[in-house]
């Protein structure tokens, strides 16, 4: 079997929201915490990171070039070197209290973006989507941290994840893509590891990273566990295909809240692996704009 590999030399805080760009051969992520998005071409080595004012909790590349991003206060556009262009609106949770976390786009080109509710007092957080007309919507509430986002290869599934409530949903569309009423896909028990990030491959299985659980899974339609890879850190938080034949997973991880100790046990804590794997997965569309 595949060992993860490291995919170059280079820890962050909290990297998240891996997304592929099969012209550039360039991995693009967030870190979170460090209020950035980095762009890394996997032919010649280049790395690049853009600096935003607040903390970058997810984002998507437009059709049009540049970034949808959501930052902490709202949802924004961009060009490519991070340069806001237009305000889509507010960050619809209280702002002071929960920050943008997962996010990315459907099988139509449309921008979801969830939040992470900080107190943690009850599950006040939520999901909102952006149209390509860029009006938002508030789709789901009842959350504590959104997170776990993909779409099915066949379009009739949307899947979330509330990391810190142990819980995969499945929310089946309609056709024109419109969320109906979320269900439970699969809970983990305590010590299982919590799903965090995730992705769909071309058999319609959900890859989630396992936060605290050092490794992440490969989830059938039914919720069976297919197989799992482990990892030499304990919190992967969120996976994407990519590469020429769309099988490399590319696996973001974290060291966000980890002491010295953890650090110096594991210091590749915070970096990205890349793993080979058999069957390919779905890309992560472009956002649209209509105007
Ligand atoms: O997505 C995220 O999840 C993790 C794990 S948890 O939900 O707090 O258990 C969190 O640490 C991180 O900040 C967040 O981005």
């Amino acid at each position: 079997m595949a060992q993860p590999q490291v995919l170059f030399d280079y820890t962050g805080h909290l990297p998240e929201c891996p997304t592929w760009s099969a012209e550039e051969n360039c991995l693009y992520w967030t870190d979170i915490l460090e209020n950035e998005i980095h762009r890394y071409n996997t032919i010649n080595s280049k790395h690049d990171v853009i600096k935003f004012s607040e903390e970058v909790g997810c984002f998507a590349l437009c059709e049009t070039g540049g970034f949808i991003v959501a930052l902490r206060s709202g949802i924004y556009l961009t060009n490519r070197t991070g340069l806001i262009t237009c305000k889509v609106c507010d960050n619809p949770s209280n702002p002071a209290l929960a920050r943008f976390n997962d996010g990315g786009t459907d099988r139509d080109g449309r921008f979801y973006a969830g939040t992470f509710w900080g107190p943690g007092d009850y599950n006040g957080a939520l999901l909102c989507r952006v149209d390509i007309d860029l009006t938002a919507h508030v789709i789901q509430h009842d959350i504590h941290g959104a997170n776990g986002l993909a779409f099915s290869e066949d379009k009739k599934w949307m899947y979330t994840s509330d990391t810190p409530n142990r819980v995969i949903y499945r929310t089946p569309l309609e056709e024109n893509g419109e969320p109906g009423k979320r269900e439970v896909f699969k809970r983990f028990e305590p010590g299982q590891g919590i799903p965090d990030g995730a992705a769909i491959d071309e058999e319609g299985c959900y890859w989630t990273a396992l936060f605290d659980g050092y490794r992440i899974a490969r989830l059938s339609p039914d919720g069976d566990v297919l197989e799992e890879h482990q990892l030499p850190v304990r919190c992967p938080t969120m996976v994407c295909f990519g590469g020429d034949d769309m099988k490399t997973l590319f696996i973001t991880t974290t060291r966000e809240n980890m002491g010295d100790t953890e650090v110096a046990e594991r210091p590749l804590s915070g970096a990205i692996f890349t793993l080979q794997v058999a069957v390919a997965g779905m890309p992560k569309l472009k956002f649209k704009v209509s105007q």
